[in-house]
């Protein structure tokens, strides 16, 4: 497919956006009315640092057919799913799109090898992955739904890159912003990023002040959500951590 060329992101908001849970970010989109943005189901193959961030490059995968299916398909080094490997770049996330079917993995230790040399920001699929072990030790962060030995040409056919597909239930277009931390990953729409970023970071700032005042021993009345004298000692602690 043709792309589109998008307005480059700006480097703070995907800053903050780092900066921030994907708790935090699921409550932002949700105050903006958008409540399926969270790709439930899938858990971390990867170590848990750093953060996942970045923008979505798709690949589609219909059913597998006997007859077209075959071993020797890869014999083509232009097949969709290996160019769709070749083609992801710096801070991009190959997101595939597996109809949430896992009896066949999606992809395996050299395929992510690949592109995590490539400099990618993570690989996030709804069906599964084979070499988990191997996997594991990548410092590019992975997400999946678990594990399976079998091939993907036994269940998945690659069609399409960077067209709208759905993973893990939600919606993801071409560069919309992908967040992933220990309780998973949420799918950011592009053109919300710089509506969120900025109040991202203020929730996760006072949340962090009303854990602190909740490990105290402050009960959750008046704390959590933080009425007037809360958000004014808040305020105030803020103003003396900023004081010269
Ligand atoms: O056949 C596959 O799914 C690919 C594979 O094992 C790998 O990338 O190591
Ligand atoms: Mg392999």
């Amino acid at each position: 497919m043709t792309e589109t060329p998008q307005a480059p992101l700006n480097p703070d908001d995907l800053a903050a956006l780092r900066e921030s849970s994907t708790a935090t970010l699921t409550t932002q989109l949700f105050k903006l009315g958008l409540r399926n943005t969270f790709l439930a189901g899938l858990g971390r193959v990867t170590g848990d640092r750093p953060r996942m961030v970045g923008e979505a490059f798709t690949l589609r995968y219909i059913p597998a057919r006997e007859d077209i299916d075959t071993l020797d398909v890869f014999n083509d080094y232009d097949h969709p799913q290996r160019a769709a490997i070749e083609q992801v770049g710096p801070g991009q996330v190959l997101v595939m799109d597996c109809r949430g079917q896992g009896r066949a993995a999606s992809a395996g230790n050299i395929l992510l090898s690949r592109l995590s040399v490539r400099g990618a920001a993570g690989l996030v699929t709804d069906g599964t992955l084979r070499d988990v072990e191997e996997i594991g030790a990548l410092p590019l962060p992975v997400y999946s739904a678990g594990a399976a030995a079998m091939t993907n040409l036994a269940l998945h056919h690659a069609v399409d890159t960077q067209v709208p597909v759905g993973c893990a239930g939600v919606a993801v277009y071409p560069g919309d912003v992908l967040v992933g931390d220990r309780d998973g990953v949420v799918c950011v729409p592009r053109h919300l990023v710089p509506v969120i970023a900025r109040q991202a970071r203020e929730q996760e700032d006072l949340e962090a002040f009303i854990t602190e005042r909740v490990l105290a021993g402050a009960p959750l009345r008046g704390t959590y959500p933080a009425d007037e004298d809360t958000l004014r000692a808040y305020r105030e602690s803020r103003l003396a951590s900023t004081a010269p």
